[in-house]
């Protein structure tokens, strides 16, 4: 008999799943943050208005997903960071935003 484990988005992920996952983040310009489970990343826009519609992108896909960033914006420059609070620290669900928010943002 096999048991299959469903694992929901929101649970905390594992150091296997870091090891699988992250790198490619990193890659892209993600930060792990040093004194919380999150992952951080600065992004800069042309202008306001970019950055601003920028936001409203990923507040809507926020939404959709029930899981909404940490996030700081000054002018043309966004501040996000992406954790879990129901699990407190990373999971899925902040791969999966931090992929949206990269091709979202055209790699900016
Ligand atoms: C009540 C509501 O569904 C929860 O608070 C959702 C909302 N958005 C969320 N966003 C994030 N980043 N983490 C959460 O655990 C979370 N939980």
């Amino acid at each position: 008999m096999v048991t299959i484990f469903k694992v929901s988005e929101s649970h905390w992920l594992t150091p296997a799943d870091r090891d699988q996952l992250l790198p490619e983040l990193r890659a892209s310009g993600w930060a792990e943050v040093g004194d919380r489970d999150a992952i951080y990343k600065e992004l800069q826009f042309k202008s306001f208005n970019q950055a601003f519609g920028f936001m409203t992108r990923v507040a809507l896909q926020a939404e959709k997903m029930n899981h909404h960033p940490e996030w700081f914006n000054v002018y043309n420059k966004v501040q996000i960071t992406l954790t879990t609070h129901d699990c407190g620290g990373l999971s899925k669900r902040d791969i999966k935003m931090a992929k949206f928010i990269d091709k979202t943002c055209n790699n900016c």
